[in-house]
């Protein structure tokens, strides 16, 4: 069973809670590192933790809500490890995994409804990573996160 990083601001809670309702529905186990209402707060904030939950390797896998998306997906991706993608469409969430081993997902409650957005948590977790060649690929992204060039 794998444990699944949650996380968004005061914009994502409501695309979040759905979240909840179908990790539980499907019997999946999450830790949710908030925000818990829909107070004004600062992404960042809980990016950061759901990321290094990620990064650490005390969940496998994160999902963050914000209105977009964006925001909180640029600040997991400040994490050493992390590949957060913000998704609005299922063909984008499958390849992000069996291309790129994406180990966050990030949603727009302002641009994906509760059926879209579900629709592409179920695409992005079922999706398995292909390794091969894109393993060449994910190297290279992490030299660079590592030392900011790609050896010869
Ligand atoms: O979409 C977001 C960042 O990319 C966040 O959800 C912010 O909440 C958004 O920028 C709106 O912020 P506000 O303080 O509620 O206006």
């Amino acid at each position: 069973m794998i444990m699944i990083a949650l996380a968004s601001d005061h914009v994502g809670i409501e695309l979040k809670k759905y979240i909840i309702e179908y990790l539980e529905e499907h019997n999946l186990e999450y830790r949710d590192f908030g925000t818990y209402g829909t107070e004004r707060c600062n992404y960042p904030e809980f990016a950061l933790k759901a990321a290094n939950a990620v990064a650490s390797g005390e969940c496998e896998k994160g999902i963050l809500c914000c209105g977009t998306g964006i925001g909180i997906s640029i600040a997991a991706n400040k994490v050493k490890g992390i590949r957060c993608v913000v998704c609005s469409d299922c063909y984008s969430a499958l390849l992000s995994r069996q291309h790129n081993n994406t180990n966050m997902l990030s949603l727009g409650s302002r641009v994906v409804g509760k059926d879209l957005g579900l629709m592409i948590v179920e695409q992005w977790l079922n999706g398995e990573y292909e390794g091969g060649r894109h393993q060449v690929r994910i190297d290279q992204i992490a030299q660079i996160e590592q030392t900011g060039k790609i050896a010869d």
